[in-house]
């Protein structure tokens, strides 16, 4: 199979200290593509004509042979090689080191287009399209080392994961069943250790995202037994483990480089200045590659930003900034290409080979994917089906009557037998008999789904499972224990307050440039969001309040100021500086305090449509009670004006406009009954509602719950 590119080729590229042998191999090696990265001009580099991994590499190129070669039309590159040096993690020395080429026979060769478009796509000056573009390894060293030692920001706390028979189970109102029980992990073991990458596979609602929330303690353990270096899980473990979920938000108005530096800022700990946190930024961003678009908007659903692959490397970054000891990831590669998802879960690796333990959940992986994990549970209808080493996952299947018949990536062929599909698949045919007579339903003549789940789950509590809990039972082994627990114990200082203040205040700023709501949306809009990083105490919620509030500020001043002046001018308003001010004040104070009430709603609610129904009904209720609109209010609905910021706000407005020293407005029978005074009161009762308003607030907020449960 021949893939032929037809690329540009701009300027000549010169290859300088390359051997004889590495140009006469046809075989650029590492030296040769580090040289030409060196030289500036990786990205003119013209691949005219590729070959597949199967097919032997032509005649080596005679331009390039010698010291110093000039290349300026075409030549040949081995693709192996490329793919080698540019992504540094190629994985025929993985599959064969892991024996997947022994354990798949069927899987064939990983499809060459995958790779050449990497190679490809890493030339690319367009961010959307760029891929993560490592930095050189040198000479000597192992690519697979060198990115690892780079997505490495620090030293890190080995963290043993071990669990063993999770279950779990939701109270389900209007369940037929006697216990209103709905089981939805049966009971899973596994284990998973510094430097490896754990992928949870199974059909949807198969219970994957469960089983990574429980381990990750996001959700309380119903039974059974899991724990971090043998240990149960501790507070302090939060700030070890780094999770991103499916879904995650970001900010949409911040760039990818904001984003980051404030969740630098606001997570690291303060053993490191400003100016380290953002440096570790900074190289959070290069070595997930988002250099090229570190001033991209992330953008959102009606604003277009970074693209999807790069919204996750940002979700990534979020967490590997605090280089966390564990990482969780709820399906890192949903909704991207095989070639961007294979790039994520390269990069996984990478990070786990910097001594972290990751966990992630995966829906249909490549079979080049698929060879990137080290271990494996699948899950089908909540019950383990295998759970062990990912490369001994086929031969297992094989051992238990059931293996492809035809050419097949090994994760849709688990995945099929997850779902009880065994069409181009063998089945013990003993077994298919015996559960055919005692089946009504079955698929094309064979055994139902159900049959086939029942089948392997026996089967592997037969025999994997008990392998799995031998595992499990062995004592970690971890250098150094009393140090790595005191390490694992020891709860760095976050940001002060007044800092936490600050950078929520900057962040709140530069979001507000953007987007500007009314205060009903507020904290609805961003519930997610702060249920996420309150969930990580990643500030305090009165440091976030109050920022919040501040950083309305503004434009809740700017604009009333503009409507205000037209308005004063328009209808012809006492034309006198001091009742412009005093207007103006009642106007802000009014303002602020209708935006606490605004605030209380939202944050009561945390649900836009119930807050802004209440809330219309509310302002209606005020306006009319007041006394203004209607006058002769019934006399059970007096009270409520005393609590409503039109009244008092009304009442201000008409004693600055209608000053009874003056003679003439406070005769008036309409003025005489509303006995205006100095104003005080009406200040006062403005000024209680908005501290009163904001302080409820709060409160609302703070027992809101928190996406960490555990
Ligand atoms: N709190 C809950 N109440 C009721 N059912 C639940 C609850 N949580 C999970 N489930 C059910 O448990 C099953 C497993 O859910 P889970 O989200 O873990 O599946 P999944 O394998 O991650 O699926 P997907 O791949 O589609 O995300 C599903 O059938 C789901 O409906």
């Amino acid at each position: 199979m021949e893939l032929h590119r037809e690329l540009k080729c701009e300027e000549s590229v010169t290859f300088q200290g390359m051997t004889e042998a590495e140009n006469v191999s046809g075989k650029f090696s590492r030296k040769a593509l580090s040289t030409v990265r060196g030289n500036n001009v990786e990205s003119k580099i013209c691949i005219q004509r590729v070959k597949s991994l199967d097919m032997t590499p032509e005649p080596p190129c005679q331009k390039l042979r010698g010291k110093t070669k000039s290349l300026s039309a075409q030549f040949l590159v081995n693709i192996d090689d490329v793919v080698n040096d540019v992504s540094g993690n190629f994985d025929d020395r993985r599959a064969s080191r892991n024996g997947f080429s022994h354990s798949f026979p069927h899987v064939g060769a990983s499809p060459p287009s995958e790779n050449i478009s990497d190679t490809i796509q890493q030339q690319s000056p367009n961010c959307r399209e760029s891929a993560m573009v490592p930095s050189p390894p040198h000479d000597e060293e192992d690519p697979d080392l060198c990115r690892a030692k780079k997505i490495q920001i620090g030293p890190t706390v080995p963290i043993h994961l071990k669990f063993e028979d999770v279950k779990y189970k939701v109270a389900v109102k209007g369940l037929k069943r006697s216990d209103g029980e709905k089981h939805i992990l049966h009971g899973t073991t596994g284990s998973v250790h510094p430097g490896e990458v754990l992928a949870i596979m199974g059909p949807s609602g198969g219970g994957k995202s469960t089983l990574l929330n429980i381990l990750s303690g996001r959700i309380k353990l119903h039974s059974g037994i899991i724990t971090y270096n043998d240990q149960p899980f501790t507070k302090s473990l939060k700030k070890r483990i780094g999770l991103v979920m499916q879904d995650d938000v970001v900010f949409p108005h911040l760039t990818v480089n904001e984003t980051l530096t404030y969740a630098a800022l606001l997570r690291l700990p303060n053993t490191l200045t400003t100016r380290q946190k953002k440096e570790r930024a900074s190289n959070v961003i290069s070595e997930l590659g988002l250099e090229r678009c570190q001033n991209t908007l992330i953008g959102g659903k009606f604003m277009r930003g970074v693209s999807c692959g790069e919204r996750k490397r940002v979700c990534i970054g979020n967490e590997i900034l605090l280089n966390p000891s564990l990482l969780f990831l709820d399906e890192p590669t949903s909704g991207l290409d095989s070639t961007t998802a294979l790039r994520i879960v390269q990069m996984l690796r990478d990070i786990a080979k910097g001594g972290k333990t990751v966990v992630t959940t995966i829906h249909q992986p490549s079979s080049r994917l698929f060879s990137e994990f080290d271990k494996l549970i699948l899950l089908g209808r909540g019950s383990s089906l295998y759970s062990g080493k990912a490369s001994e996952a086929m031969p297992y299947f094989s051992s238990i009557g059931c293996s492809p018949l035809i050419a097949m990536n090994p994760a849709e062929f688990l995945i099929d037998l997850a779902n009880g599909n065994i069409n181009e698949k063998t089945f013990p045919s003993k077994i298919e008999a015996n559960l055919l007579l005692g089946s009504q339903s079955c698929q094309n003549g064979g055994p139902s789904p159900s049959d086939v789940h029942e089948y392997l789950v026996e089967a592997y509590e037969a025999r994997g499972a008990k392998t799995e809990k031998i595992n499990v039972l062995k004592p970690v082994v971890v250098e150094g224990e009393m140090e790595m627990q005191e390490k694992l114990n020891f709860r760095e200082s976050e940001a002060t307050w007044c800092e936490q203040f600050s950078i929520l205040l900057r962040r709140g700023l530069k979001e507000r440039r953007h987007e500007y709501f009314s205060s009903i949306f507020t904290f609805p809009q961003e519930r997610a969001m702060l249920s996420k990083e309150r969930s990580v105490d990643m500030y305090k919620l009165s440091a976030y309040f109050l920022a919040r509030n501040t950083s309305d500020l503004p434009l809740d001043l700017i604009l009333p100021v503009m409507f205000l002046v037209i308005v004063y001018l328009m209808v012809g308003l006492r034309p006198n500086f001091a009742a412009f001010s005093l207007t103006m004040l009642t106007v802000f104070l009014s303002i602020i305090a209708s935006q606490g009430l605004g605030l209380v709603m939202g944050a009561a609610f945390l649900d836009v449509k119930k807050a802004t129904t209440l809330a219309s009904v509310v302002v209606m209720t005020f306006m009319l009670s007041g006394g203004f609109f209607v006058q002769h209010v019934p006399y059970f609905m007096t009270w409520v004006r005393y609590i409503s910021f039109n009244y008092h706000s009304y009442r201000l407005l008409l004693k600055i406009q209608f000053d009874c020293s003056d003679s003439g407005p406070c005769d008036s029978p309409f003025i005489r009954e509303l006995r205006l005074d100095q104003g005080g009161l009406e200040v006062g009762a403005l000024v209680a509602m908005i501290v009163g308003y904001r302080l409820l607030a709060y409160l609302f907020l703070r027992r809101m719950k928190l996406q960490t449960i555990a």
